[in-house]
């Protein structure tokens, strides 16, 4: 049953330097990851897209034996309910389809992939990941469902409430979305104008949409699929504004799907692209809820109207720190796969001759297409290993904040507005230069790269705006900066900034050490941060007030919050595949790939590294 191979794509195969295996266990976190993350798309497209044969079922019975313990519940009867319901109107691609067509599509194959994850009792978040993200690309129905709308009851909700609520989330009893941008605010919380008043006489909040402004607008899934939503609102109780709190608010009724008394709810229309994705507008007419639904976790309403302030106020954040790391690793993931179909695409098209009369050429002969690529490539490797990096910090931090100890929230803070900044940026382009790669036919939807980008490219948008996340870094950076200017303690993050000196060893004829290429890029960050500082406090001595010289410096702060990024990502690299226990050749290669990624850093702002010396 093996497909043949495109000659020119099995002979630039055979000529790999080192066992792709390696690597390819390495980015899944090891061969039984691995093995699982090609098992369970596998598993969808047998059991839904061919006929079974008997040679199948046994694949797939012997495929299973490896996890009896895992799928002892599962109906060995592949003509499941989930998949008999699914293929009774057939597989059909999107590409073709409306609006409308397309949602629906997308819809009937999440409920397929929801179901079948249920029965087959995959709880591991990134194994249901890997069971739907090939059969449902792109924007999933149930995206927010699945992240921030489950991620907000885990750490905004009591003990009781994640007892109540999660099940039904779980399970699907009830579907969710998050809902926090209003049509006048996205980025400005604290000008979010929808009201939570709470009515100390019947124990009840009163939501409101006041104005159109403060109408919810763009929260995934509003359209048409939520139910419920866990929704931003100001508190005000007693007759005093305590800021935003999150509440679980009932949208659809549960049997009819229709809106509840006091709700008004809608789709936003056509995007750039995000098409399967129902984004909507919520109105509130002063729709009642118990006190029982605000989030209580860390601020609390008491029955007779007491507000009890959390220990941070910006612990209400914490769902979009968490959402901003899925973001992180998904650009890097992106990429890769646009990439991939570019590098395949080049390895098999043949155009024009490099000798006049030699025949025409693998594009990829061409030095210009790999520069476009071998640099992509690099920078996805990049991305991902700095997202699992940032990922570890974070998981450490975390552990500390669930303790009580939230010291570390400021550095978290700002290290994932700037890598979901910089990683999402450095996507975007990336994803567009291996369309380009492919000339006209990467600019057809069946290459597959026109739908990352115009899904992806949102990323640089929604989580907050990349702009106002490199601006928020740069608040922890300039702070930091200060107190390495009074000769404080810094951050373990920051230390740079107090000890980075240029010590290069490396001339340009050598072959560049990677040492010094750390060393550079921990030099540009410190200049460019320590610049930053240097203006803003230009602009205080021009008789600037603090927020007018924050925005007097604020190009060059958010240029600082980039540079951080780019250092933090070219350290994580190269340390990681240093450290990563590879074979030579493997290892040879990986850090082959990282100075690639460094030094083509180093040409795209060499404005940067030139005026650092
Ligand atoms: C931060 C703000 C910009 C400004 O905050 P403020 O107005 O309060 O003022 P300050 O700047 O003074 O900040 C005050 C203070 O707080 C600190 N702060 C701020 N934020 C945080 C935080 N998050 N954590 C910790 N600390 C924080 C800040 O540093 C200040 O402290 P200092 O004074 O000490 O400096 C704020 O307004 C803001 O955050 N704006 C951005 C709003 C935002 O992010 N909105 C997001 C809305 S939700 C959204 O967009 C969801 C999108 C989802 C799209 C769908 C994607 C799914 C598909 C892709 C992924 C696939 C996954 C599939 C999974 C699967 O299938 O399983
Ligand atoms: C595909 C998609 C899905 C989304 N899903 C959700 C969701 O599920 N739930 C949800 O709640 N929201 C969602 N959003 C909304 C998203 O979070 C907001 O669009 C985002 O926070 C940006 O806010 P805004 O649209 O108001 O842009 P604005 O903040 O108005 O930004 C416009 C411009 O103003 C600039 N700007 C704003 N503030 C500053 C500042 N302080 N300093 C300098 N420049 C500034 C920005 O840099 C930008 O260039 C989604 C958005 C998209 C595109």
């Amino acid at each position: 049953m093996g497909k043949s191979v495109n000659p020119d794509l099995a002979k630039a195969r055979s000529q790999a330097t080192f066992d792709p295996a390696n690597l390819t266990n390495y980015l899944y976190g090891g061969p039984e990851k691995l093995r699982r993350k090609r098992y369970l798309p596998a598993f969808v497209f047998k059991e839904l897209c061919t006929e079974m044969s008997l040679t199948d079922l046994c694949l797939i019975f012997l495929g299973l034996l490896t996890h009896v313990s895992d799928y002892l519940g599962l109906t060995l009867s592949i003509e499941n309910m989930a998949a008999k319901e699914y293929k009774e109107e057939g597989f059909k691609s999107t590409d073709d389809m409306s609006r409308e067509e397309a949602y629906e599509e997308s819809m009937r194959r999440a409920v397929y992939t929801n179901k079948r994850v249920l029965q087959l009792n995959l709880q591991d978040q990134e194994e249901q990941y890997y069971f739907r993200e090939i059969f449902v690309p792109g924007a999933n129905p149930f995206a927010l469902h699945y992240v921030m709308f489950k991620d907000a009851i885990n750490t905004q909700g009591t003990e009781d409430q994640i007892q109540k609520w999660l099940p039904l989330a779980e399970t699907y009893a009830v579907t969710g979305t998050y809902a926090q941008t209003e049509l006048g605010h996205g980025t400005f919380l604290r000008g979010l104008e929808t009201t939570a008043e709470y009515d100390v006489q019947r124990e009840e909040f009163i939501l409101n949409t006041p104005t159109i402004t403060s109408s919810k607008f763009w929260p995934g899934a509003l359209g048409k699929t939520a139910n419920v939503a866990i929704l931003n609102a100001k508190l005000i109780t007693k007759g005093r504004n305590c800021g935003m709190q999150s509440f679980w608010v009932p949208l659809r009724h549960l049997e009819t799907h229709q809106p509840l008394p006091g709700i008004t709810v809608g789709d936003i229309g056509p995007k750039f692209g995000y098409h399967t994705s129902d984004n909507g507008f919520l109105q509130l007419n002063r729709v009642r809820i118990p006190r029982e639904n605000m989030l209580m976790r860390y601020s609390k309403v008491l029955q007779d109207g007491t507000f009890v302030p959390p220990e941070n106020d910006r612990l209400v954040y914490v769902p979009m720190t968490q959402f901003r790391f899925v973001v992180i690793g998904r650009s890097g993931w992106t990429l890769a796969k646009a990439v991939t179909v570019a590098t395949r695409y080049s390895a098999v098209r043949r155009q024009s001759e490099i000798t006049p009369g030699g025949g025409e050429v693998q594009i990829l002969d061409f030095q210009t297409q790999q520069h476009k690529l071998f640099t992509q490539i690099a920078s996805a490797y990049a991305m991902i290993i700095a997202a699992k990096a940032a990922k570890d910090l974070y998981d450490s931090a975390f552990s500390k904040m669930e303790k009580g100890n939230l010291e570390d929230l400021p550095m978290l803070h700002a290290l994932t507005s700037s890598m979901k900044a910089f990683n999402t940026w450095e996507m975007a382009t990336g994803v567009e230069q291996c369309r380009m790669a492919c000339g006209g036919h990467g600019y057809l939807l069946a290459s597959g790269i026109p739908q990352m980008y115009t899904d992806m490219v949102s990323a640089c948008t929604y989580e907050g705006e990349n702009t106002v996340m490199c601006l928020q870094a740069a608040r922890f950076l300039n702070k930091c900066q200060e107190a390495a200017n009074k000769g404080e303690r810094l951050p373990q993050l920051t230390r740079f900034l107090q000890t980075s000196r240029l010590n290069i060893s490396s001339s340009l004829d050598q072959d560049v050490d990677l040492n010094d290429i750390i060393a550079a890029y921990e030099f540009r960050a410190a200049t460019v941060i320590s610049e930053a500082n240097a203006r803003l406090n230009a602009g205080l001595a021009m008789g600037k007030s603090q927020s007018e010289a924050w925005n007097y410096a604020s190009q060059l702060l958010v240029k600082a919050a980039l540079a951080f990024s780019h250092w933090f990502t070219v350290r994580a690299l190269i340390e990681n595949m240093r450290g990563a226990g590879f074979d030579n050749s493997t290892e040879t290669l990986l850090l082959q790939l990282a100075k690639l990624y460094a030094l083509d850093g180093m040409l795209r702002y060499s404005g940067d590294f030139r005026k650092v010396g």
